[in-house]
């Protein structure tokens, strides 16, 4: 049962049950995370999921996606993108606080902002597997000329892309990076729902998705998925790049995405935070 932030702790409701979301789940119920508690999870093999809770120290109902919303606060999504509408939807009819960690997929549901602004959601988008996000927001404050990402992954990581498929382009046998896309972040997101996530948070961070420039490069050199950012603006100049260590569970996913809905999950409850 869901409370009010001022009788108890906000409740929290995770779907997906794989790479990331088991780790939100079990720092929540390590009871680290002031102010929050995981009430509901969503998988779609429930008896694999109550087996990946054993060790739990309260073990939490595996619901539908739908249902979550129901039930917690807090929503936060972290399953394919295919099934993003299914926990998206109700999140924000609710009017519950939302953290969707499949971005691109929210790009393609833009309508859901709208829909926040009538029932009160909130759409919070963690940073996920990038970096400087909060340097993005603050210059987007003032006036940015240009957003650049470029995106660096081992060719396996990019596979069977509808973007790769689509356009013939084989990633196969490399011995020297090939560059697979270079457009816009909408184009990428589309183009490779399961791997430019990093791409539409940095859109939604900073001048939209149109405006955001990526290019992505299958590159055999690499063991990391590598983002370097660039942006040009009239308070600031900066380039950031992050290394992403992969997650033994799911080599596409960096393990520091975890720990980013980990960090904006704790910022919800605390009394100081810090950072843009
Ligand atoms: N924003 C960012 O920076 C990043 C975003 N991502 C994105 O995060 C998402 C999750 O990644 P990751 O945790 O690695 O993925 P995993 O494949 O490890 O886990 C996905 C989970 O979703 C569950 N699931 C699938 N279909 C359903 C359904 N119909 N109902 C309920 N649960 C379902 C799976 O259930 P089961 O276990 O039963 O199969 C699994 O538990 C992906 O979309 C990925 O692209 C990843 C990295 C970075
Ligand atoms: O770097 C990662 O871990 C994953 C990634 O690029 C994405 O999904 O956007």
């Amino acid at each position: 049962m869901s409370t009010s932030p001022a009788t108890g702790p906000l409740t929290v409701g995770i779907g997906g049950f794989g790479a990331i979301g088991q780790k939100v789940a079990a720092a929540l119920d390590s009871g680290s995370i002031e102010g929050l508690k995981l009430v509901a999870v969503s998988a779609r093999d429930a008896d694999k999921a109550r087996a990946n809770m054993a060790g739990f120290q309260t073990e939490v109902p595996v619901v539908s996606l739908g249902e979550l919303a129901d039930r917690a606060d807090v929503v936060v999504e972290c399953a394919p993108a295919s099934v993003f509408a299914e926990v998206a939807v109700p999140a924000v009819e609710r009017g519950r606080i939302f953290l969707p960690i499949s971005v691109g997929a929210l790009l393609r549901h833009d309508e859901l902002v709208d829909r926040a602004r009538r029932t009160g959601a909130r759409i919070v988008v963690p940073t996920g597997a990038l970096i400087g996000l909060d340097a993005v927001r603050a210059a987007a404050e003032g006036e940015i000329s240009e957003v650049r990402l470029v995106t660096r992954k081992p060719p396996g990581g990019l596979a069977g892309a509808p973007y790769l498929v689509e356009n013939n382009i084989s990633v196969e046998g490399l011995n020297t990076a090939k560059k697979v896309f270079d457009g816009s972040a909408r184009d990428g997101a589309a183009g490779f729902p399961a791997n430019v996530n990093v791409a539409a948070a940095l859109s939604l961070a900073g001048i939209g998705a149109d405006a955001t420039k990526l290019e992505i490069w299958a590159d055999p050199q690499v063991t990391r998925n590598t983002h370097t950012i660039t942006v040009e603006a009239d308070s600031a100049r900066f380039t950031m790049t992050i290394e992403n260590v992969p997650t033994e569970e799911n080599p596409k996913t960096g393990k520091i995405t975890a720990l980013s809905i980990i960090a904006t999950l704790r910022r919800l409850g605390a009394p100081m935070t810090a950072g843009t």
